[in-house]
């Protein structure tokens, strides 16, 4: 039996029981769960990873919905125990939702929100930050100045790679791959592949009209290419970020025999969730090749490092952190609650979830919907007309 949990609790007499298993930054969605008519509970437990059982005690006998995090295994256990306790809606505050068995939510009649769009730029400025650190070794060159070990200038010290006029490669060109492409493109002059299971349209279109740009000002226009293999990706790019969403298709895609495709001095960036790439082989391939530079925001056992991969210079490691900007963490937030909230208030599901917008615009009170369902067709629920 699991102990008691620590709670905070907002508007005691409220009707609607909405539990959040974590602080969330701001206080928007507090106020905008009060405003209608909600009982807001948090959890304040000292305690990083909440277990199944810990939640189980939080949801109890009545729970109308659940504001969770991307840590949580949301799977039949917690889905059967909050349909018990009346609960009609979960939300991630993440737009990724490996961590959640949809097929059981909807099997309880529980509706499953998630977070896009608030964070894409946000994410998409941390891989390119770890872009730009591991290709002028950034952080090996803060710990040589911190160790006093600076005693001049000299000519090979911490030579990296020039961006401008190589190759980005984008594996997953969605939200946050494109807005990634577009900045690595568009700040430093680079040529574009990607891959993705769809053509990156709107991108291909913005890459085209800039390299006219380029052209009509006497400067090398850039270039993009949509490849027909991940291998023609990681075969010519000189940096490659990672942004697909983490499934079976996008387990291990990158491994032993895909790194050993990759040029020896190329840099790998990993947004996006860490069973993307194979740990322990990318360990392996960081020690053979010590010109191979990595940046990873996500790790296989997180919140665990496999072993030796904290002891090597040529990887950047940084604790899941790529959609922590203040403003979006606090629109992940209300994001998350709205959606909670439009469910128990049998609202309509946004008709664009990636239109974030509305909901996040302090001025004006959030549209009568849930912005982002990801089983509303599958629960048959209405669309907004807004
Ligand atoms: N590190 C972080 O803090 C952080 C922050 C935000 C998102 N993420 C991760 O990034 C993921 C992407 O977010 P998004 O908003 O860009 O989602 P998105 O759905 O817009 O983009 C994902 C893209 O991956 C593509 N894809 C799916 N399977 C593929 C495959 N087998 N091969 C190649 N491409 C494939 C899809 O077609 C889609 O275009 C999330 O699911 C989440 O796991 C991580
Ligand atoms: O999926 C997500 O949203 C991230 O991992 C956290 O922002």
């Amino acid at each position: 039996m699991a102990k008691p949990v620590s709670i905070e609790v907002w508007n005691p007499n409220g009707k609607y029981r909405v539990i959040s298993t974590k602080p969330m930054p701001g206080t928007r969605w507090i106020n905008l769960l009060i405003e209608q008519d909600c009982r807001v509970e948090i959890c304040t437990q000292k305690k990083t990873i909440l277990s199944v059982e810990d939640i189980i005690a939080l949801i109890g006998d009545k729970c109308d919905g659940v504001i969770g995090q991307l840590t949580e295994d949301w799977g039949e256990t917690l889905f059967s125990a909050l349909s018990r306790a009346g609960g009609k809606a979960f939300s991630n505050m993440a737009v990724g939702y490996n961590n959640v068995d949809v097929n059981a939510a909807t099997k309880y009649g529980v509706a499953v929100g998630n977070t896009p769009g608030v964070l894409t730029e946000t994410t998409a400025e941390l891989a390119a930050s770890l872009s730009l650190a591991a290709a002028r070794r950034i952080v090996e060159a803060d710990e040589f100045m911190r160790a006093g070990l600076y005693d001049g200038w000299l000519p090979h010290l911490y030579v990296g790679n020039l961006l401008k006029g190589q190759t980005v490669g984008v594996i997953g060109a969605g939200r946050i791959g494109s807005a990634y492409a577009r900045m690595m493109v568009e700040g430093f002059k680079m040529n574009l592949i990607y891959y993705d299971l769809y053509q990156a349209t709107r991108l291909e279109k913005f890459i085209t009209a800039y390299g006219q740009f380029l052209k009509a000002t006497g400067e090398p226009p850039v270039t993009w290419k949509r490849a027909s293999s991940m291998e023609e990706v990681l075969r010519e790019a000189d940096v490659i970020s990672l942004h697909p969403i983490l499934d079976k298709t996008t387990y291990h895609l990158v491994n032993k025999e895909s790194l050993s495709k990759m040029k020896k001095e190329a840099i790998l960036i990993n947004c996006s969730r860490g069973p993307v790439v194979d740990e322990v082989a990318l360990v392996e391939h960081l020690k053979e090749n010590p010109m191979f530079r990595v940046g990873l925001d996500v790790f296989e056992d997180e919140p665990y490092m496999k072993p030796g991969l904290a002891d090597m210079k040529n990887a950047i490691v940084v604790p899941h952190i790529a959609s922590a900007s203040k403003w979006t963490r606090e629109g992940m937030a209300t994001l998350a609650a709205l959606n909670v909230l439009g469910k128990i208030k049998g609202y309509p599901v946004w008709s664009d979830p990636n239109r974030v917008e509305p909901f996040l615009n302090e001025n004006a009170p959030p549209p009568a919907a849930s912005p982002s369902l990801v089983n509303a067709k599958a629960l048959g629920l209405p669309v907004s007309k807004l």
